[in-house]
């Protein structure tokens, strides 16, 4: 609890893939109090939640939707909750890559939770480097028109919006800017990030890092967050105003639905068929246009122990084992992780062996990434040629 009585608050938000769990995953590990964390993922499988959860027991997850908009009430219900359980020091909350930050803040300033919580930081993390390509580069406006653009902005149904915008919403009304994945690219690049930033907003602290890796203080105690300043921003008048369902100049109710504005979506691709290892390999070398961020558990075959955890983020495809399938474990150590996990997707044949793909982009053919997953399904005791992927924990595939 800080001096006003609350329990601070800390948001994470930043495109998608751009290190938002890795970062939860390092505060999760290294900070000095005891967290609740709540994390929102787009796709209707969390798998962000399932990897945090490895660290502690407090995670709360809220999937297939996005906080900011139509599970709003579920963030409201939760937060709630979690403030009568009073079992942790600082609420961590990390959004969806598609969600705007303001409405999230709204929620603790003047909302439902403001009473319990007091809004400490809006953090946001940038990837960069994919940061000015998105912002500066293809059907993107320049920024300064972005912001002049929005205030008075007319949308209309089924007109999307350049992702890049999103990214500039989210920039804007930071406390806190994470400069991550600063080991991709040279000093020049990171500098020429910071300019753009900081033109966008100068009030945030800027902080760079590898693999989400910073002074957890940083992003919890960095006690920036000020409503009446960022009121004032475009994006958070923007947000706020669509989150409480203003009309457009149509006339007609406009729903904020990042998903829809910014054309982005999302589907699971789910099997109980191992995949196989080669042609997998394969396909992350030869990956289907469109897609922005995926990620998931596979089932290879010819390993019946380990399961294997899939990321792709733009460019970077990685797979690594992830841990064992319960089904390979002995029968009493069987019985004891299902107890353990009672909501456990368990098939009578298979036991939690299975393939979990999310795949979220801009104008993916999804018809056609179907079929490629289908085409590599295999039978369980299906020969294996090639296994290009590591057995050992510390080991990374990367296409
Ligand atoms: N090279 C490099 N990779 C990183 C860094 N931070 C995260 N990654 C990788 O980027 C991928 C996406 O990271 P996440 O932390 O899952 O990203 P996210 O923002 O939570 O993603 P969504 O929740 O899907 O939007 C993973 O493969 C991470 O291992 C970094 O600083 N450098």
């Amino acid at each position: 609890m800080n001096a006003s009585g609350g329990t601070p608050v800390t948001v994470l938000s930043g495109a998608l893939g751009a290190g938002k769990t890795t970062t939860l995953d390092h505060l999760l590990t290294n900070a000095d109090r005891r967290l609740a964390v709540l994390v929102n993922d787009m796709g209707e499988v969390n798998i962000d939640a399932e990897l945090v959860a490895n660290r502690t027991g407090n995670v709360t997850e809220l999937s297939n939707g996005c906080i900011c908009c139509d599970l709003r009430d579920d963030l409201e219900v939760e937060v709630s909750r979690l403030a009568r359980e009073r079992e942790f020091d600082h609420l961590v909350v990390e959004s969806s890559g598609i969600s705007e930050p303001a409405p999230v803040a709204s929620l603790f300033t003047t909302g439902a939770a403001s009473a319990p919580y007091d809004l400490d930081t809006l953090v946001t993390v940038v990837d960069v480097s994919t940061f000015r390509g998105t912002v500066e580069g293809g059907e993107t406006v320049e920024t300064d028109a972005v912001a002049r653009d929005r205030p008075g902005r007319v949308e209309r149904e089924g007109e999307t919006r350049p992702l890049g915008e999103l990214l500039v919403a989210q920039v804007e009304t930071a406390d806190v800017v994470l400069l991550n994945k600063c080991d991709l690219v040279g000093d020049d690049e990171v500098d020429a990030v910071e300019d753009l930033i900081r033109s966008l907003n100068p009030r945030a602290n800027l902080v760079r890092s590898e693999h989400g890796r910073v002074e957890p203080a940083e992003l919890l105690d960095s006690g920036r967050f000020d409503l009446d300043t960022v009121s004032e921003t475009d994006a958070w008048k923007h947000a706020v105003a669509h989150a409480e369902g203003e009309f457009d100049g149509e006339g007609g109710h406009d729903h904020h639905d990042p998903a829809t504005e910014y054309g982005v979506e999302s589907f699971v691709v789910r099997a109980r068929r191992p995949l196989d290892p080669g042609a997998f390999a394969d396909f992350l070398r030869d990956f289907p246009e469109g897609v922005i961020r995926s990620k998931g558990i596979v089932w290879l075959a010819g390993e019946d122990e380990h399961s294997y955890h899939v990321e792709q983020a733009g460019p970077s495809r990685r797979v690594e084992v992830h841990g064992r399938w319960i089904a390979g474990l002995e029968e009493s150590r069987q019985e004891m992780q299902r107890r353990m996990h009672p909501d456990l997707d368990w098939d009578e044949e298979h036991g939690d062996r299975r393939v979990e793909l999310v795949f979220i982009g801009k104008g993916m053919d999804e018809a056609e990434i179907r079929e490629r997953v289908e085409s590599m399904l295999v039978d369980p005791d299906a020969v294996v040629t090639a296994h290009p992927f590591p057995t050992e924990a510390d080991e990374t595939f990367v296409a």
